[in-house]
């Protein structure tokens, strides 16, 4: 039976990314102890750009074994990695380089190589670095996503084929604005992390969120972020009140932090 998600709230972006980076510190350390290895998936968009910023800060960035996290990424524009598009190339800029992460442990999707090409290779990579003997899909430690107020995650867009791929790691996808060739993780990989993380800021996508999370029954609704429903996992959302603005159920309040 899988677990019910959880939903916090926070009275702005900022306070949302401090404790998102609180709880990234917190199952890292957790998955360092066990495991001896962080595996981390990053997502794209602007989300990211506070949380790198939050992440890379002193207070938290002694906190964790740096060299012992691996990089993963969601999704990536078609784009070269030095392409201000490219979701590499933010966090190379605000989190790689300030935190001095080896190569080795960044796995980017490649961006420049034809769609095709790069979801078969990132799939390829994915199977040899994070595959394990019990699982079919990967298990990632920490998923993280955000939402486009058409109610996208990754780069998995309302109707497209992307949403439906029950097989494959990885696909080229296709964005109906902004740069529009893709490509993306797949919702089998998502919903086999240990967590997920939905990071969602802003009225824009209230209306979205309201729809997603107070949904009753069974009739589809057709945001690709409703899909997101984790097999074994947590599905954990971190809301700012703006995007919380619409839900009628569970009133925007402040939440401190829980045991990871
Ligand atoms: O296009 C994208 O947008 C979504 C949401 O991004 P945000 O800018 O609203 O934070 C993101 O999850 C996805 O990875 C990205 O490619």
């Amino acid at each position: 039976m899988p677990l019910a998600p959880e939903l916090h709230t926070f009275a702005d972006a900022q306070e949302l990314v401090l404790a998102a980076a609180d709880l990234l510190v917190q199952l890292g350390q957790r998955a360092i102890a066990e495991r001896n290895r962080f595996l981390v998936a990053l997502s794209g968009g602007s989300t990211p750009k506070a949380l790198y910023a939050t992440l890379t800060s002193p207070t938290i960035a002694r906190r964790l074994d740096w060299a012992k996290v691996h990089f993963f990424f969601g999704d990536e524009r078609c784009v070269p990695p030095e392409h201000h598009e490219s979701n590499f190339g933010l966090a190379q800029a605000m989190l790689f380089a300030p935190l001095h992460i080896p190569p080795s442990s960044i796995h980017r999707i490649q961006g420049e190589d034809l769609p095709e090409a790069a979801a078969i290779s990132y799939e390829t990579l994915l199977r040899r670095l994070t595959a394990t003997p019990e699982e079919q899909w990967p298990v990632f430690d920490l998923v993280l996503l955000g939402m486009g107020d058409d109610g996208h995650t990754a780069s998995l867009f309302p109707g497209t084929p992307a949403v439906s791929e029950s097989t494959r790691w990885v696909v080229p996808s296709s964005a109906p604005q902004g740069p529009r060739s893709r490509i993306t993780i797949t919702l089998g990989v998502i919903n086999h992390a240990s967590v997920i993380l939905f990071l969602v800021t802003g009225h824009n996508k209230a209306t979205v969120v309201q729809r997603i999370l107070e949904h009753r029954g069974d009739d589809p609704i057709p945001y690709p972020a409703a899909l997101v429903r984790p097999e074994h996992g947590r599905l954990l959302w971190y809301l700012d009140y703006a995007a919380a603005s619409k839900l009628t159920t569970t009133p925007p309040h402040s939440t401190s932090q829980e045991d990871p």
